[in-house]
Parts: C-alpha cells; structure tokens; sequence
C-alpha cells in the first residue's frame, strides 16, 4: 500500500518541481529584456556561451556588452543565476542608475548594499564602511569625511611627494636596464605607500626592494592574491584549501592592524593635543578595535587597488595617442616651467600654495576622466529585498520592480552607451571633457559617467585618487617613454616606426583587455618597457 501510495507520489512530486522551475525560468522574470533562458541552467548556460567566444580571461563586464549588444540594448536586463546566486539585474542606462544610487523614500542613503560584499569580507571586514548599511554607515561616513575633505587632503600633498620620488627612482632603474616589466608592481606598491601614509601614518616601505618591504604589506598582498582570478566565476572559487590560506592571513593582518590602533590609541592619550579618528574614543574596547581595523583594511584595500589601475591605464593610453601625450606634456609645462624634471615639480607642488597648480590641469584631469570613462575598476552592486516595491522607470516610462534581485550599475556599459557617448564611445577621447568643446560636453548629462558612482554612498576617495594621479603624472610624463610590450603593443611600419590607427591612436596588434581580480585590471599586469624620453625632455632627478 504505502509502495503504491510512493509510487504515485514521486511523479506528482516531479511535476509540482517541474512546474515550480518552469514558473521561475519562464515566468516570473518575464517582464524583464533578458536572452533566452535554460529551464535547467537559467542564464549560466548563456553565460558560458557569451564567454567562450572571446578572451576567456576577459572581465565579466566584456560579455555583459556582449549580452546587451545581442538584446538590442535594452536600459537593463537580467540574468537568471539561481540557483548559485540571486538573479542579476543589470544597468545599463545612466538615468536608471541614478535611481538605484540617489536617496529615496524607501532607502535614504540610497538602495542597501548587495550581500554579495560578503565575499570581501576578509579584506575589507564585517563591519566596513564599504559593505555597512542604515545608520550604521552614516555614522561611519560621518566620522571619515573630514579626512577626505579636499582642504585636508592638500596638507598630505608633501607626502604624496616623497611617495612619488621612490617611484621616479623605480621607473629610472627600469628605464636604464631596458628590460620588460609589469607595470602593476610599482603601481601598486606606490599607491600602498601612499595610502598606508595617509590613513596609518606609516611607511610600508612597499616601493623598496622585497627584503625592505615591511612584513604587513607582504602578507596584505597575500591576502588580495588568495582572492580568485575571475572573481567567483570559476572553480578556484569553491577551493577549500584557498579559503582557509585566506582566513589564516586574514587572522595575521588583523592581529598587526589591532596591535597598531592600540599603540597610536596610546599615543594620542600621551599627547592630549593628538589629532586623528580615535581622539573622540574614551575606551578602546573590543568592539572599537575591531569597527576601526575594518575602516582601515577597507581604505588600504580601496586607496591602493584602484588608483594603481588608473595609472596603469594612463600610461598605456597616453603611449599610444600621441596628441593626448603632447598635449599633457604642454600643459606641464606651461605650469611648471620648460625644465621637465621631477624634481622642479616637486619643489614647485610643495612651495606655499603649490597645490593649486594642481587644479590647474584641465587636460590632465580630462585624459584621467576619459581613461576612468573606458576602464572604470569597480561599479556598485545593490540588493531589494523581496515586498519592498522598488520600483525604476525605465526611459521609455515604463515601470518596473527590482525586489528579490541584486542590482548591478555597470560602469562599463554606462559609459559606453552610444546614445550618450555617440559614435566615439569605444575611443579614447580626452578633449570632449573639455571646456572649449562646450557643445560636445553639455551634452553628456553629469550621471552618465560615474566611475566614482553617485549618490550618498559615492567614493570618499575620489578627491584623493585623483589628487594622486595628478602628481604622479606631473612628475612622469615628461621624463618617460613607456611602450607597451606584447598585448596591447603597436604596430610598426618597415621602419620601425609606429602605425597610426583610424582614430588618432597608434593600431595595436591585439587590443588590452581587463581582467577580474577582485577589480578590473590588465590582464597581463600591464607588461611595457620604460625609457627616458629625448634627452632635453627628461630632465635630472
Ligand atoms: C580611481 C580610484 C577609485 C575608484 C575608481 C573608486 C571607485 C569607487 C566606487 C565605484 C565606489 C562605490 C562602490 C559601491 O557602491 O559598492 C567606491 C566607494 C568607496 N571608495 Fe573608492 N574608488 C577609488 C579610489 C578610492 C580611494 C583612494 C579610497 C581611499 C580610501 C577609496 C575609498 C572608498 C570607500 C571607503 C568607499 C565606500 C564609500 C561609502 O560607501 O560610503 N576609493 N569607490
């Protein structure tokens, strides 16, 4: 009897499953553009497709244009990835993704962050500022805000400079070796040394030779290297090995960061006068320790990362649009005079008011406007919960609900849309940020480039980032000849010399892609030789 009773159960158990899967696949997210479900993969199926196509190394954000080229470029689709993950709403459109980032009724400091943060957890914490929502992050922000505050970030413009010198002294051993060498290194360790300054007031020493290097910079560069390749998307994602490596270095770091806030807590009781974020604390209790190494590993992590990246890309751009170089060097000096060596910048940026030189570069800051525009590091992922009734008008005006979905503003296919951006959207263009292509720039309305997105839970660090990148190039441009080797290298004519492409670019033989490591980056680590440029250009250190 029972037999019997399981016998006519199991297929009308199958049936209610199958029913259930079709509903989900085929049903529910039919309002949403999305391409052609698999009732049994959903979207991963279209995914890999999309994927195998191309690089395979190739940044999730490449296929995402891929995917919304194929729908005809809707504002924002989704992709359905359960059951490994929430289904992925993706925007495409700026005006939809300022209703995602903007403060509304339901979400004041704009929609909560996606739980998908969670895998970042041990570089950043569970209590970081980047991944807290509500009031918690409110009252975080409010506290680190002055110290992000333009005025503030100009005092820490002589440290900034000192940084800079170590990595002169780099890029001249590079340039009389002569040798090929990933660019990403002395990026990264110069963007280290300076946020480690700036937020823990020490010298990490990351631009020195390996056995000079402090100890904590090594494991914290472990810590970033134990994350994935391809950010979740493969198998090295699921290794138990890997995972416990990661939580063995995450321990260590935290224990030095600890260690450290207890000592500088220390310090400032000794100096009633002392200044810094700790100065309102009475007591350093467990709870305090462990929000601030939080906020610390979160702006080591985000004030190296993505800065590096940024100059990466500078360089390479600069290298292979003549003009765009030419036009910087100009700019540098009508500024800081026809002596292009670094040290005459450097003397120059920390004479009293020599910080104002910096806001006098509009070319410089259109080139690093327009290299964010076509390789934005990161975009910002957001969650509804399902009954909330989020609700985004789409611009033809239709209304639609993002509950139960992680929401994803993707910078990438933003600010490569041909509506805003015409028919130069792929191109390295720095003059249409310019104020004497007025015409050009009132018609791209300010949400559509968002690289430092928008909104109450935009980038703290932008002003820094970009100060940054500003003084590093002031100090570089005029010294060096970078040429990139391998992908992204030129081509050349029978004489050596460089081919010029359609679009005022020298043509590469295989075009630079980015990769995702946690953010996206070069693939290949940015690969170039360095020289010093003519003799009278480089000028002495
Ligand atoms: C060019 C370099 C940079 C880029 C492109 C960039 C980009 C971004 C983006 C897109 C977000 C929003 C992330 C999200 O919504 O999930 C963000 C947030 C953040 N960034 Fe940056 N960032 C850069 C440099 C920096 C620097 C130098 C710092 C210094 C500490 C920093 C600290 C942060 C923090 C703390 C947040 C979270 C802010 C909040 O939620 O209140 N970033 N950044």
């Amino acid at each position: 009897m029972i037999g019997t009773l399981t016998l006519a159960f199991v297929p009308l158990l199958l049936f209610y499953l199958y029913r259930k899967l079709q509903y989900h696949r085929f049903t529910q997210l039919s309002p949403y553009p999305q391409p052609q479900p698999s009732l049994v993969w959903g979207h991963l199926k279209t995914i890999h497709e999309f994927m195998s196509k191309g690089e395979p190394e190739r940044h999730i954000d490449e296929v995402l244009l891929e995917i919304k080229a194929h729908l005809n470029h809707p504002p924002l689709f989704v992709l359905d990835l359960r059951p490994v993950q929430y289904p992925l709403c993706v925007i495409g459109d700026h005006e939809v993704a300022e209703q995602i980032s903007r403060s509304s009724k339901e979400y004041p400091y704009s929609m909560t962050k996606s739980p998908t943060i969670k895998d970042l957890h041990s570089l950043i914490g569970m209590g970081s500022i980047i991944a807290a929502n509500g009031e918690e992050w409110k009252t975080l922000r409010r506290r680190f805000n002055p110290g992000f505050a333009p005025q503030h970030l100009m005092t820490l413009l002589p440290r900034i400079v000192a940084m800079s010198r170590r990595f002169v002294e780099t890029l001249d051993r590079h340039a009389k070796s002569g040798v090929e060498f990933r660019l990403d290194e002395p990026c990264i360790n110069l963007t280290f040394d300076i946020i480690g300054a700036i937020v823990m007031d020490t010298d990490f020493r990351a631009q020195c030779a390996p056995h000079q290097q402090s100890e904590v910079y090594k494991l914290f560069r472990d810590l970033v290297r134990s994350y994935p390749m391809a950010g979740g998307m493969s198998w090295e994602s699921v290794n138990l090995w890997g995972a416990l490596k990661r939580r063995r270095l995450t321990v260590r770091f935290e224990r030095y960061l600890r260690a450290h806030i207890s000592q500088k807590f220390a310090d400032l009781r000794a100096t009633p006068t002392g200044r810094g974020n700790l100065q309102d604390i009475a007591t350093l209790d467990d709870k305090v320790l462990t929000q601030t190494s939080d906020q610390l590993k979160s702006f080591l992590f985000a004030g190296y990362d993505t800065t590096s990246i940024v100059l990466q890309w500078t360089f390479y751009e600069l290298s292979r649009t003549p003009c765009a170089l030419q036009a910087v060097r100009a700019e540098l000096a009508t500024l800081f005079g026809p002596d292009p060596s670094p040290v005459v910048v450097w003397e120059r940026l920390t004479a009293p008011a020599g910080e104002h030189l910096l806001n006098q570069m509009p070319y410089t800051s259109a080139v690093i406007r327009e290299v964010l525009r076509l390789h934005p590091p990161s975009g910002s992922a957001r969650f509804t919960a399902p009954g909330t009734g989020f609700t985004v008008q789409l611009p033809g005006g239709e209304a639609l609900c993002l509950d139960g979905m992680v929401v994803y503003n993707c910078e990438t296919l933003i600010h490569r849309d041909e509506a805003v951006y015409g028919a130069t959207k792929d191109v390295f263009r720095p003059e249409r940020w310019l104020e004497s292509s007025d015409h050009e720039k009132q018609k791209i309305p300010a949400s559509a480039w968002r690289a430092f997105e928008r909104g109450p839970r935009n980038c703290i660090g932008q002003e820094l980032a970009t100060l940054e990148v500003r003084v590093i190039l002031a100090c570089t441009v005029r010294r060096y000849e970078i040429t990139k080797v391998g992908l992204g290298e030129v081509v050349r004519d029978e004489m050596g010399q460089p081919v010029m492409g359609a679009q005022g670019q020298f043509a590469a033989r295989r075009e630079l892609f980015n990769t995702m490591q946690i953010t996206a980056k070069p693939v290949d680590g940015t690969r170039v030789r360095v020289a010093l440029a003519a003799e009278d250009g480089a000028g002495s250190v």
